[in-house]
């Protein structure tokens, strides 16, 4: 549905060229939430302003729908931007209106009737939560309150593509989660398709499908998340995996751990994908006498299921023992039997 094609952005002072966007070509498809992640600098805000044209590319294309969005101009430039929301890290409300007030705007630009435009806010409030809260300002808000005006406002005129530029970089780790469950109902809802930047894996874990990750102004690695996950090619990559997974240091503490125990069987558990990864250690210990003794986990849940480690001490008799890794190892969930701590 969004195809872009050697996209290009050089900037150009007194001072020197920059090259902020480096031949970028991605394919989005229609309805999928899409992550681009990456350092200060990497390029992320000038590759989704390229998106709706609050930057105009050096060359390349931006086809959404059928429709080179770098070819176009005024009118149907217009016309096509109503087509993609946009919400903002710092919220970019205006602060003399009302919370109604800030989502009628862009109906009032697009000189919608009165009648219209009251009936489409009310909808909006109800669907970003915020019923009783039609005649606050904006001061009177909390920043995720405030980000669900900006939600609000992007969807009023039901653009097909949401971009979210660092959408829950200034709130708490709390309110962050209830913003991406917010944007992953209303992907669900509408069908909308969704681009975010951020510099944070774990807004990527939580919501996206695919996930492309930026640095100098290219994109060095793309994919579905999980592949993403299991397999970080880059440097880069692999450090954005251990915001999220951890690292070695927690290794090092379990090789530790493991030496302490001189009878049993420690098993290392690798989830990739699953639904069910609590299912599988109760079913152990319901189906067999064995005693299940967590020892270290890692488990971090995507759009298409957990992701992760689990290492466990297995204790009762050899015999049960060797029952319930046959059990484990006929699930989908792989087992490693005394994993050697490295
Ligand atoms: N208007 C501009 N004029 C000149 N250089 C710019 C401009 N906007 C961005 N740049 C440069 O382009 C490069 C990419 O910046 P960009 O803001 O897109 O990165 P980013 O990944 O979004 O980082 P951040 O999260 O810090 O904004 C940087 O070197 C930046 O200094």
């Amino acid at each position: 549905m969004i195809s872009i094609k050697n996209l290009q952005k050089v900037f150009t002072s007194s001072s020197g060229s920059v090259q902020a966007v480096d031949d970028v070509s991605l394919d989005i498809e229609k309805g999928e939430i899409y992550g681009v992640i990456g350092y200060s600098g990497a390029g992320k805000s000038t590759f989704i302003r390229l998106l709706n044209r609050l930057e105009d590319p050096t060359s390349g294309e931006v086809i959404i729908d059928g429709q080179d969005i770098a070819k176009l101009r005024n009118g149907q430039l217009r016309k096509a931007r109503q087509e993609i929301g946009m919400i903002y890290q710092h919220f970019n409300l205006l602060w003399s209106r009302t919370v109604k007030d800030n989502i009628a705007f862009p109906l009032e630009i697009a000189k919608v009737p009165k009648a219209e435009i009251n009936k489409r806010v009310q909808e909006l409030i109800d669907l970003v939560g915020l019923s009783g809260r039609e005649d606050y300002f904006p001061s009177q808000l909390s920043g995720g309150q405030k980000q669900r005006v900006g939600i609000a406002r992007a969807l009023a005129n039901n653009p097909k593509v949401l971009l979210c530029d660092e959408a829950t970089s200034a709130l708490d780790p709390e309110t962050t989660d209830s913003i991406l469950n917010l944007l992953t109902d209303i992907n669900k809802q509408l069908g909308l398709t969704i681009i975010l930047i951020t510099h944070e894996m774990h807004v990527i874990s939580k919501i996206s499908n695919r996930v492309a990750v930026m640095e100098g102004g290219q994109v060095v690695e793309e994919g579905d998340v999980l592949e993403v996950f299991r397999h970080p090619k880059q440097k880069v990559t692999k450090r954005f995996v251990q915001q999220v997974m951890g690292d070695k240091e927690q290794d090092d503490a379990l090789e530790a751990i493991v030496a302490e125990y001189e009878s049993g069987t420690v098993l290392r558990l690798h989830f990739v994908g699953e639904k069910t990864n609590q299912a599988v250690i109760s079913e152990v210990a319901k189906q067999y006498p064995v005693a299940v003794n967590i020892l270290q986990g890692k488990i971090t849940q995507t759009q298409k299921g957990a992701y992760g480690t689990l290492v466990v001490h297995l204790t009762g008799d050899d015999d049960d023992i060797q029952k319930a890794i046959q059990y484990i190892s006929e699930t989908s969930v792989e087992v490693e039997v005394n994993p050697n701590v490295e």
